[in-house]
Parts: structure tokens; C-alpha cells; sequence
């Protein structure tokens, strides 16, 4: 049995910059996984987020299909996802719920009288996770040598195409299939997505991707923090010296409830390969890509669109 996980924790109130920017670029080199500790969102509102998703995922099955998932907003059924686009099975055993960019008047969102405050509870941690985020890059740009207004520089961040995704692993599933996961692996397609759990295990990586057979380990919660993992397009920036680590959550046997926050860059930003990143003998491994053009093709084979 592999010993624990032991990912680097990142105190964001931190004074010394630098020493975090340090400690980031290792926690990103070695795992593409880090902890988030005092990272400025209320324990109490992180609790009122679950509260109202397991209020959500409780209505019955038609009320939640109102909601269907349109414009990447909205509801997605049990097995109506498959997030490892190899698998032959049927899709992953979750349910979940997007709420996208506030600004463009594109979320769907329960009747206030059947979910009092839900809208506005999500729509608060939606701002404040974008703001955790927003001082990350920072830190993660100054673990690249870059100035630390990078992501700001490049457009990333004029309007961050960032998701909440609200998640629901039912654990009263009776499944004989060995091949169906609660999310299979798969990458996380932006720049960096912030995880909370509700304690439930579940959540493993797989460091060595292309290594056969896979060494799957398991990922355990830390209460008060954020799990960060990197995502594709970061990767793509830092020419892979930043893994984007393939991850997948098993079947629980009892509900598991979690809230994805995935960051990716602002629509026409363009992903290319950062100076410091590459050599004359390491060259780009990937090409410039805009960051909606990777986002679509992404999500459109994810939902066989
Ligand atoms: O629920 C989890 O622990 C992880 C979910 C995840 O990886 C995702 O939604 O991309
Ligand atoms: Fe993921």
C-alpha cells in the first residue's frame, strides 16, 4: 500500500511571496496538485453552497430536468456524462449542475419560492472564488518568473470563462460494473480548478498517464482548504513543466457531495507556449490555441455534441 498523498499546502495571506511561489511551482512540477489553505472564502458560506446543492439534487428527477443543461448551464443527469471519452460503458455515476460567468445572463436557476437564496448563495461563492483565483494566478505567475499581472496581461482574466460545478455521487447505486466510476479519469481542460469535498473519499490521481498499469492514489480532503489541481491549458502554456494530472472519483458507497470551481481563460485569450518554457532543444509541444476554440472542442467531446 503507497503512503499517503503529501501535496504541498499553500497559505494564500502568506506575506512571503516568493517562498509560496516556490513551494507552488514544486506542488505543480510534481503532482499538479496542491492545498489551498487561507484562502479568503467563510467556512460558513462553503457550508451554505452544500446545504443548497443537496437541496437541489433532492427535488424530484422532473423538476432538476426543467434545468437540463443548456449553453453548458444547468443540470446533468446520472450516467448522462462520461468524462473518460474511452470508456465503453455507460456514463459516470454523478449528477451535477453548472453555474457559468455571471455576467452574460446565461444560468439557469431554481424558482426562488422552491430554493430560497439559492441563487444568491451561489452567485456569492462564484465571486469570491473567482477572487481566490484571481490572486492564485498571481502567485503561479510568479512561480514561472513571470511578472505577477501575467494572466491579467495576456486577457486570461478580462472575463474568465469560470464554472462552479455542483456535484452529486449518489451512494445507493448497485452497480456490477467494474468500469463505472463516479467520474472517470480525465484532465480538467482551463487553467486551474479549486475543489471541496465534503469529506467522503473518493478522489485519486494518476501521475504517470501514459505508465501501464495506471498507479491510481487517493487524494484525502483537508478541512478548510482547497484541493487546486492544474488543468490542460496551463499546461499547454508551461509546455507540460505543469502537470494537468489525470484524476477520477470511484463509486462511494455512501452520497459524496462536492463543488468544482474550473477557471478557465477569457474566450479569445490566446494559449501559447511561454518563453521561459521552452529551448531550442525542447521546443513547443503544443500550438497557440484560442481559449474558447479548446474549451468547445473540449466540451463537445465530453457531450457527444
Ligand atoms: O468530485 C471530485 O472530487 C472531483 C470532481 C472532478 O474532478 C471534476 O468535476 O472535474
Ligand atoms: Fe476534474
Amino acid at each position: 500500500m503507497p503512503d499517503a498523498l503529501q501535496f504541498p499546502i499553500i497559505d494564500l495571506s502568506f506575506p512571503d511571496r516568493f517562498s509560496i511561489a516556490n513551494l507552488i511551482r514544486q506542488g505543480c512540477v510534481d503532482h499538479g496538485f496542491f492545498y489551498l489553505e487561507n484562502h479568503g472564502v467563510d467556512e460558513e458560506l462553503i457550508s451554505k453552497v452544500f446545504e443548497q446543492s443537496s437541496n437541489f439534487f433532492s427535488l424530484p428527477i422532473e423538476e432538476k430536468m426543467k434545468l437540463v443543461r443548456k449553453n453548458h448551464r444547468g443540470y446533468t443527469a446520472l450516467y448522462a456524462e462520461k468524462l473518460d471519452t474511452t470508456l465503453t460503458t455507460e456514463g459516470d455515476s454523478k449528477e451535477s449542475f453548472y453555474i457559468g460567468p455571471l455576467a452574460d445572463d446565461l444560468n439557469q436557476w431554481p424558482l426562488e419560492e422552491d430554493l430560497p437564496s439559492w441563487r444568491s448563495t451561489m452567485e456569492t461563492y462564484h465571486q469570491k472564488l473567482l477572487s481566490a483565483v484571481t490572486k492564485l494566478l498571481s502567485l503561479i505567475a510568479l512561480s514561472l518568473k513571470l511578472e505577477e499581472d501575467f494572466f491579467e496581461k495576456v486577457g486570461a482574466l478580462i472575463e474568465p470563462l469560470a464554472f462552479i460545478r455542483l456535484l452529486h455521487y449518489p451512494g445507493d447505486l448497485n452497480s456490477s460494473s467494474e468500469e463505472i466510476f463516479g467520474a472517470s479519469a480525465h484532465s480538467d481542460y482551463g487553467m486551474v480548478t479549486l475543489l471541496v469535498t465534503d469529506g467522503v473519499p473518493g478522489l485519486q490521481i494518476c501521475r504517470e498517464k501514459s505508465k501501464q498499469p495506471q498507479v491510481w492514489e487517493d487524494v484525502p480532503s483537508m478541512s478548510g482548504a482547497f484541493i487546486v489541481n492544474i488543468g490542460d491549458m496551463m499546461e499547454r502554456w508551461t509546455n507540460g513543466l505543469f502537470r494537468s494530472t489525470l484524476h477520477r472519483v470511484l463509486q462511494p458507497r455512501q452520497d459524496r457531495y462536492s463543488v468544482a470551481f474550473f477557471t478557465n481563460p477569457s474566450k479569445d485569450c490566446i494559449v501559447e507556449c511561454l518563453e521561459s518554457c521552452c529551448t531550442e532543444s525542447c521546443p513547443p509541444r503544443f500550438p497557440p490555441i484560442k481559449a474558447i476554440d479548446y474549451l468547445e472542442e473540449r466540451l463537445r467531446l465530453t457531450y457527444g455534441l
